[in-house]
């Protein structure tokens, strides 16, 4: 033997089961760690379908990562299997608002999960079929195959047109169903979300109401604890959880956050060959963190998006103090001139103007109003949250 570099390192084994680490995993009942009063009040609100009659709709909210997505499908699920033993089926969609926004693709989505189409002989194509028409097949598949459809919409505010709210929640009023009956759970990060429906959408989407509350530190560290058989067993240094738990309430009390933390801090001690993840592991993580789910965020925003919060890093970097403010016409000059580099048309100042305040609310920046003197009115500073360079490794990242 030569005695050449192992590039496999020397086989230092950190993750037994890595799976338990990604977001999409649903966890067991008994690994949900104190949320027994929203599963409680999710189970009550939802109990009539598991007799096969017309549940409550119900709009949940709270800031990211506080388990609303993982309660709903949980509870969804079980209440599938206390359905079965009352001899009543229930059906359960889920679908992503972000991804699918527009009305046509949200009911596409839905009628796609509860269709089966080898027993039910209709098909729900991708496209090419009008909205009224998914709507049409959708309604077919509940009323002759399910007791009860029940349809999680989950970021709710992002969906573009109201008009699903109100076909879901008055399928049964309407008529369009005779057979079977639908409920919603409409889940949001906006608090405030409520205030911007139509009265009508508002009373039928709004019938129970629940406010999943930020987590704790000790409650952090529990969600992590009961997870850590993810890794194998004394890889994980004393500190590491509690630091891990720490970050993450510092910030919001996210249980992803903290989750995809600690799944880096594995990463980081497997690419490096290490024996154990340590706590310098976990500040590593953080970093890797903030970018990975500003380039997640950034993915998933429009292109001219992407081109705004290019400029505005730019701009700042140039300014050479990462807190320095930039105005939106110094923004928008930059922006334009990025948008020849890539051979696109701009948009007007307007919708450039919209995109910021989007890019506010995602956290990505923040804005301030300032006066400019009399005469002159108002004009709008935008400082970046995070340092430029993470924000321009984000959007080659998101690339
Ligand atoms: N109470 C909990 N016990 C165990 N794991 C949890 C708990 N709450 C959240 N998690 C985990 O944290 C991650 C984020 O949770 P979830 O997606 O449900 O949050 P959310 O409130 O829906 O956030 P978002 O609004 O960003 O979708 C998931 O991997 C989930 O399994």
């Amino acid at each position: 033997m030569s005695d050449s570099v192992d590039y496999f390192g020397s086989g230092n084994e950190i993750f037994q089961n890595k799976e338990l680490l990604q977001v999409s995993h649903l966890p067991d009942g008994d690994r949900i760690i104190g949320r027994e009063d929203e599963l409680t009040n999710l189970a009550n609100a939802i109990k009539p379908a598991t007799r096969g009659n017309t549940p409550n709709n119900v709009l949940v909210y709270g800031k990211t990562g506080t388990g609303k997505s993982l309660c709903s499908k949980f509870i969804t699920n079980q209440a599938i299997d206390r359905a079965a033993n009352n001899d009543i089926t229930i059906g359960v969609a889920y679908v992503d608002c972000l991804q699918d926004s527009t009305e046509t693709q949200a009911v596409q989505s839905i009628g796609h999960q509860l269709n089966r189409p080898t027993e039910t002989n209709v098909s729900i194509p991708h496209s090419g079929l009008s909205t009224s028409e998914y709507y049409r097949r959708l309604w077919q598949i509940v009323d002759h195959w399910y007791d009860v459809a029940l349809i999680i919409l989950d970021e709710v505010d992002k969906i573009e047109d109201d008009d699903i709210l109100m076909q879901l929640s008055r399928a049964v009023e309407s008529g369009k169903l005779t057979e079977s009956t639908v409920g919603v759970i409409g889940i949001s990060n906006k608090v405030r979300y409520k205030d911007s429906l139509d009265e009508r959408i508002k009373s039928s989407l709004c019938e129970r109401e629940y406010v999943f509350s930020p987590y704790d530190a000790t409650q952090i560290q529990e969600i992590l604890r009961s997870r850590s058989d993810a890794f194998h067993e004394g890889v994980l240094e004393e500190g590491v959880i509690p630091r891990v738990s720490a970050l993450a309430a510092r910030e919001h009390g996210d249980a992803r956050k903290a989750i995809d933390i600690l799944r880096f801090a594995g990463e980081i001690a497997e690419e490096n060959d290490y024996e154990t993840v340590t706590e310098a592991c976990v500040d590593q993580a953080h970093e890797r963190e903030e970018t990975s789910r500003l380039a997640e965020l950034i993915s998933k925003s429009p292109s001219h998006a992407k081109l705004v919060l290019e400029a505005m890093a730019f701009l700042t970097q140039q300014k050479g103090d990462s807190d320095a403010p930039v105005t939106t016409n110094e923004v928008y000059d930059l922006y334009k001139r990025l948008c020849e580099r890539d051979e696109s048309d701009h948009l007007k100042l307007r919708r450039v103007r919209d995109i910021l305040s989007e890019l506010e609310f995602l956290s990505i920046i923040e804005q301030e109003r300032k006066w400019a003197g009399k005469g002159k009115g108002n004009y709008m500073e935008n400082r970046l949250i995070d340092d430029p360079e993470v924000i321009i490794a984000a959007c080659n990242e998101s690339d």
